[in-house]
């Protein structure tokens, strides 16, 4: 199949070329006599290329995103499983607006700047034409990149029963699309099939032959969801082209692995999207419950499940706000002193 606007991605972050031939640039991005040039590498691809393989945890909000970089992870995710948890309070079930992912991304990329972050950009919010948008609001918060899914909409999340994908071209030009609105910009785009589960018997291998399809549209990486064992891990490794994506949801489908364990297996990206939320979830549980029943949290064994008040404060850089608010202060005195 001749693509539209058919991109063949370099797994190295190398040549692209369109439409078979040669990628022409910007006059402003084209050196002298050539029509063909590196493509700049994005901030993602250059982690994957230092790191070998790059582990993703999930996040929600600027706490959460704070704390994935406090913890010394070189990249984050903005699952919209999570987010749809704590922003709607409801399950992953294609009730999250793009609009409302992108302010997420805002306030999550200010609150975690050293670090890139990808945001789940589900199905993009439509055909072809709301990807455009999708992605250019992503962009615009300062995302690092996205997850487009072929699932039709309302989409679900990918471990839990009844999803549909809607045509591979279909989603192929999704993907071409999204291409398109990124430009120059340093954003990496992920391709993801939900395939899989539409079938025990064909599932994986139509899954596997989606993915390539949608590197050719344009894709810089592929998720395969929802692997079911090691075997199809393996399969996903050895088939797929371009940087691949690993997901491991404790308690969904696919077994849980280490990083090596994934890399020996052909993966680039690993996200662990769900494991933030789970934790929080579980200790705001434990915590809760015990003061329903004491009234109080003032035994030790209690105070210990939380952060303190210093820890806390630590975390939101509470010492430099004191700084900035005594360096205005002594500033406006100076200023009151030389204008009496
Ligand atoms: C990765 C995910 O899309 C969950 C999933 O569908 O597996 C997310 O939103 O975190
Ligand atoms: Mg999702």
């Amino acid at each position: 199949m001749s693509l539209i606007t058919a991109i063949g991605a370099a797994p190295s972050g190398g040549i692209r070329y369109r439409n078979g031939s040669p990628l022409r640039l910007s006059s402003s991005r084209r050196s002298s006599s050539m029509t063909v040039r590196m493509q700049h590498t994005t901030r993602i691809q250059r982690l994957i290329e230092e790191e070998g393989i790059v582990l993703m945890p999930g996040c929600y909000d600027a706490l959460s995103a704070a704390i994935v970089q406090k913890a010394g992870f070189s990249a984050g995710f903005i699952s919209g499983y999570a987010l749809s948890a704590s922003l709607l309070g409801k399950p992953d079930f294609g009730l999250l607006t793009p609009p409302e992912m992108a302010a997420a991304a805002r306030s999550v990329c200010a609150a975690a700047p050293l670090i890139p972050v990808i945001a789940d950009a589900d199905t993009g919010g439509g055909n072809a034409l709301n990807v455009q948008r999708t992605i250019k609001d992503l962009i615009a918060a300062g995302a690092a990149g996205c997850f487009l899914e072929d699932q039709a909409w309302p989409k679900k999340c990918g471990h839990m029963r009844g999803k549909q994908v809607i045509p591979a071209e279909e989603h192929a030009a999704k993907i071409a699309s999204a291409r398109d609105a990124i430009g120059d910009s340093d954003f990496f785009l992920v391709a993801r099939t939900d395939a899989r589960a539409t079938s025990a018997k064909t599932g994986l291998s139509d899954a596997i032959a989606r993915v390539n399809l949608y590197m050719e549209a344009g894709a810089d990486a592929c998720f395969v969801e929802a692997p079911r064992d090691d075997d199809e891990l393996k399969e996903i490794g050895h088939k797929t082209k371009g940087y691949r994506v690993c997901n491991m949801i404790e308690g969904g489908v696919t077994p849980l692995h280490t990083p090596e364990e994934l890399k020996a297996m052909g993966f680039h990206l690993i996200v662990h999207p769900l494991t933030a939320l789970y934790a929080s979830a579980r200790a705001l549980l434990d915590i809760l419950i015990t003061l329903k029943k004491k009234g109080t949290t003032r035994d030790d064994e209690d105070l210990k499940k939380m952060a303190t008040f210093e820890e806390f404060n630590q975390l939101v850089s509470l010492d430099s706000w004191f700084e900035l608010e005594a360096r205005y202060s002594n500033l406006r005195n100076a200023v009151a002193v030389k204008s009496r």
